[in-house]
């Protein structure tokens, strides 16, 4: 008999891009499976939860009063984040919810603050669905940074870019009214980092961002850039668009050297993940990793804090990270 847990079961909600990743993710990682899947069209769901070999399709409100659900995947454009994850919350179950947790920080912390009112005041159920922090690469930058490797850590730059192609009035992303625009999609990971990385908050922040008119005629940011200054003249910056080629690099430079990451959210090569030391000199060297499933590895540790509780720090971090997105929002004017 093996005493290994009951698998954690998933109810998606929305069976539109991510879901359908993590969907086949959750298929490839031991102790989760996907019980449940949700959309607004019941051909879709029912196309999905074949796919998948998902045994439940329906609606979101069935999915989420579901018994044979134990955690809700939100996989929903971020305006209904806040709205679905409440209810899981308080149908008892936990959330696994999309970056960003929501669009701007009221309603992030309205969100958290129901999954703890939810969990009995025990913890935070609620985990947000930033995968890279949670795979062993992310450990070896860590281990890398604790150690003092690089030296003092004074700068964090990182840029997220692919050319959009073919999107239309669908696309949540171009509308601001569903938490679009990219400083909230792609900024987030290069903000994220830059707070995952210094373990505080920017005391100033300044960014630009340049506006498109979408389908409705409404501005929305596809491209942006930011500066972040921290205590003891340590900065971060980043450049995030839809309208130039892919970039998805970080660089994190410490007075005694520097580690690049050319691939840094999505290794393109999970096979020969790897990374690129700097020398005071600027010599680089090439770290490679074992290799390793990012999906399944994010899963892995998202079940394994659904299962202690939740995750109180990448909570924290979340909020904080939503935090200056608005605050570099406001300060575009
Ligand atoms: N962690 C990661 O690596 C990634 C995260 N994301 C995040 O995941 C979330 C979803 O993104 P993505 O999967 O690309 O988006 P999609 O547009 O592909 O899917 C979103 C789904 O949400 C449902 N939905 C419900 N209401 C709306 C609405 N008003 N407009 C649009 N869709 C609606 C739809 O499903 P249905 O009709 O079936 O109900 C739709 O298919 C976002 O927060 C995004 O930032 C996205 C990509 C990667
Ligand atoms: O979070 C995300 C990760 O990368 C994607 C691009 O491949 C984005 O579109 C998305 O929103």
């Amino acid at each position: 008999m093996s005493d290994a847990p009951a698998p954690l079961r998933f109810g998606l909600l929305g069976a539109g891009r991510i879901a359908g990743k993590l969907a086949a993710a959750m298929a490839r990682t031991p102790g989760v499976t996907a019980a449940a899947i949700g959309s607004r069209g019941a051909v879709r769901a029912a196309a999905f939860a074949d796919r998948h070999e998902i045994p439940f399709a329906g609606g979101y409100e069935e999915v989420v009063a579901n018994p044979a659900v134990d955690a809700v995947y939100l996989a929903l454009p971020p305006h209904l984040h806040l709205q679905w994850g409440r209810a899981a919350a308080e149908a008892g179950k936990a959330v696994l919810c999309e970056k960003p947790l929501a669009p701007n920080a009221d309603e992030a912390r309205a969100l958290a603050d129901a999954c703890r009112r939810a969990n009995d005041g025990a913890g935070v159920a609620l985990i947000d669905g930033t995968q890279w922090t949670r795979t062993p690469r992310a450990d070896a930058f860590r281990a890398l940074l604790d150690a003092g490797e690089l030296g003092e850590l004074k700068r964090v730059t990182a840029a997220f870019s692919f050319h959009a192609e073919g999107w239309d009035a669908g696309e949540h992303r171009l509308d601001p009214h569903r938490g679009g625009g990219v400083l909230r999609d792609l900024g987030w990971y290069c903000v994220h980092a830059a707070l995952w990385a210094f373990g505080e908050d920017p005391t100033g922040v300044s960014c630009h961002l340049s506006d498109e008119t979408n389908h409705a005629g409404e501005n929305v940011d596809v491209a942006a850039s930011g500066a972040l200054t921290f205590p003891g003249d340590r900065t971060a910056g980043f450049d995030v668009s839809y309208r130039t080629a892919w970039r998805n690099w970080i660089e994190f430079a410490g007075a005694e050297g520097s580690l690049v990451c050319d691939d840094f959210t999505n290794p393109r090569d999970p096979d020969k993940v790897r990374h690129f030391r700097h020398d005071r000199r600027g010599d680089a060297s090439r770290v490679e990793l074992p290799a390793f499933d990012p999906q399944v590895e994010f899963l892995t540790r998202a079940a394994a804090a659904i299962r202690a509780g939740g995750d109180e720090a990448g909570v924290k971090l979340a909020l904080r990270t939503q935090t200056v997105l608005d605050r570099l929002r406001e300060a575009a004017g």
